[in-house]
């Protein structure tokens, strides 16, 4: 299930709020310029499917956010546990960054924890399929997917390099939960 842990940034070891109704994690991502919606995801995708036909699968979606919200270039990370480099991609998701335009992700199979550092509190995301979160930009934060990942997303860039990160330096990501905790 889709669920919202806050936390204060001082408490990794216990939430301030734990919400699950899709309209109370909207609501309160909304507070802080964050999107999450839940869109239909009806093609089954086996984690591991190729780019093109995720992209082929969700053609009408892509469009539809290309169109109305001005992305650009679109990309699919689609993981599974048999994945060679599954420990250094996680390694390097999970390390805190920022980016320079929105972080735009439609979950079209499995789960993946995205955790955002606004102010002094702490945003845990647990996004699963059918969920599209639009993160704004320059919003620290960081993504797990576990030790064995099972996941697809749709990336969508207002840029035409694709993805770019900004390392903050923090060590923060390691006290809290990750998505093998919850
Ligand atoms: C869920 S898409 C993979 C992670 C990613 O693109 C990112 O920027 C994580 O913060
Ligand atoms: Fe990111
Ligand atoms: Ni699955």
């Amino acid at each position: 299930m889709s669920s919202l842990y806050v936390y204060h940034q001082s408490s990794p070891e216990q939430p301030d709020k734990v919400l699950t109704h899709v309209e109370d994690i909207a609501s309160t991502l909304a507070e802080h310029g964050v999107g999450f919606d839940r869109w239909q995801a009806a093609t089954p995708i086996t984690p591991g499917a190729s780019q093109e036909d995720v992209i082929n699968a969700y053609r009408v979606q892509i469009d539809k956010l290309m169109t109305e919200r001005g992305y650009v270039t679109v990309d699919v990370i689609s993981l599974n546990s048999d994945h060679p480099q599954k420990a250094e991609l996680r390694a390097k998701f999970l390390d805190e960054h920022r980016h320079s335009e929105d972080e735009v992700r439609f979950f079209v199979a499995g789960r993946g924890l995205f955790t955002l550092h606004i102010g002094e509190y702490v945003y845990a995301v647990l996004c699963e399929k059918n969920d599209l979160i639009s993160v704004p930009a320059g919003t620290p934060h960081w993504f797990d997917m576990g030790e064995n990942p099972h996941f697809v997303a749709i990336r969508l860039f207002n840029n035409t390099e694709g993805w770019v990160a900004n390392f903050t330096g923090e060590k923060i990501a390691s006290q809290f939960p990750q998505l093998d905790d919850l």
